[in-house]
């Protein structure tokens, strides 16, 4: 997996036998600096050459590449004990509506089977749009198997992935249903980097230090995203340093500390409001932004009576939520089993989603399943 945030890639190797789902092991490798900007500069400029996308498909599936073999050579694991690669690509554009609907994710599938000589799955969410749907979020139904034995528990059973942009899949009340609430991660990080070159927040520390600007912050929450009821989906093609600067531009200049502060409250809130309507329960959250202390402090403020826990506390891997959901899904596919839920996408009906590329002489094992 490598998602919105562009940091880098999430390897996870995962067993689906006996009916369970374990994570055997699990690795992140950041983007070298030139395939981040390279990958960053396409996401920002969609009308890109075709030579260059074509060669950057395979500069990052080599990349991908390299991360699946070296998660193989640490746990002493050969491709023949693998069933298959789940990769979700990189997206680079996202438009689930209007009259030429498609999400694309970047990636060469042949050049990541042919590196590492295992059967690979990608191109999860193109059947869902084609099919009318968002094409996103495809991780509930992950979340509900995943979660199953926790569901009985609460009134109400939510997961929260906060990355570059945050989704809930909720599991509970019946029936699922999950969607982008909007920006995680990335507004944050993105104009942080923009002012002093920090990938993200550490903690939240510039956050914590900053003042709530009320009035910046109603301005954002002002937005027609939020006011759409699922299902729905967005990228950093809405959300990003221009959505940020148009408003920012409206204001007098702020410091750092203070946008950051008002992004972060801003976020936290965006997150609650789809959950105002529920019994209060237990919100599990998942992705980098858990490691967001005062992103969280500020969404349990935003919902007092929930118990907000960081997945980890129930014995899940945070960061390797959505790796694992792709090992899931490829799974799905490859036992012909649809994968996305309609209540959550909007498609007019579940379907196998993914495309399957072989190599020769891989003869896949119903074994243990690797994903990236
Ligand atoms: N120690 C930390 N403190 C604060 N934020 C952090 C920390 N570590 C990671 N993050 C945030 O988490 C982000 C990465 O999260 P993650 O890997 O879940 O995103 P992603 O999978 O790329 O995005 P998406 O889920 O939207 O596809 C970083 O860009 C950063 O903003
Ligand atoms: C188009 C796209 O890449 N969407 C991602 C993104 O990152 C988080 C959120 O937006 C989610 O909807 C989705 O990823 C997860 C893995 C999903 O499909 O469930």
């Amino acid at each position: 997996m490598s998602g919105t945030s562009l940091d880098g890639i999430d390897v996870a190797l995962v067993d689906f036998r006996d009916q369970t789902i374990s994570l055997i092991a699990a690795s992140e490798t950041p983007f070298e600096p030139e395939l981040r900007s390279q990958l960053l500069h396409l996401c920002q400029n969609p009308t890109v050459e075709l030579k260059q996308l074509g060669a950057l498909s395979v500069k990052l599936s080599l990349a991908y590449a390299q991360a699946v073999n070296q998660l193989l050579d640490h746990t002493h694991l050969e491709p023949s004990d693998i069933q298959a690669i789940g990769c979700h690509g990189q997206t680079i554009f996202h438009q689930p509506e209007g009259a030429w609907p498609f999400s694309m994710q970047l990636i060469n599938s042949s050049v990541l089977a042919s590196q590492c000589r295992i059967t690979t799955v990608s191109d999860f969410r193109s059947m869902d749009i084609a099919l009318g749907g968002q094409g996103a979020p495809l991780v509930p139904p992950f979340h509900q198997q995943l979660c199953a034995h926790l569901i009985a528990k609460h009134p109400s059973l939510v997961l929260l992935n906060i990355g570059g942009i945050a989704n809930v899949s909720i599991l509970k009340p019946a029936p699922l249903r999950g969607f982008d609430t909007g920006p995680g991660n990335v507004l944050m990080d993105s104009y942080l980097q923009q002012q002093n070159g920090s990938l993200f927040d550490d903690g939240g520390s510039v956050a914590a230090s900053g003042a709530v600007n009320s009035r910046l912050l109603a301005r954002f929450l002002s937005d027609d995203y939020f006011a759409i009821t699922g299902p729905k989906s967005t990228g950093r093609e809405y959300f990003n340093l221009q959505w940020l600067n148009q408003i920012l531009s409206h204001f007098d200049p702020l410091p750092l500390e203070d946008v950051l502060a008002t992004l972060s409250l801003f976020v936290a809130k965006s997150i609650a409001a789809t959950l105002q309507a529920l019994p209060a329960g237990q919100l599990l959250v998942c992705g980098g932004g858990a490691k967001n202390t005062h992103l969280l402090q500020n969404l349990a403020q935003q919902l007092p009576k929930w118990h907000v826990d960081i997945t980890n506390q129930h014995g899940i891997d945070a960061d390797s939520m959505e790796a694992m959901a792709f090992a899931w899904l490829a799974k799905q596919c490859l036992e012909r089993n649809t994968a996305n839920d309609p209540h959550v996408t909007g498609a007019k009906q579940a379907e196998i989603l993914g495309q399957i590329t072989q190599v020769h002489n891989h003869h896949p094992t119903p074994k243990t399943g690797a994903t990236q």
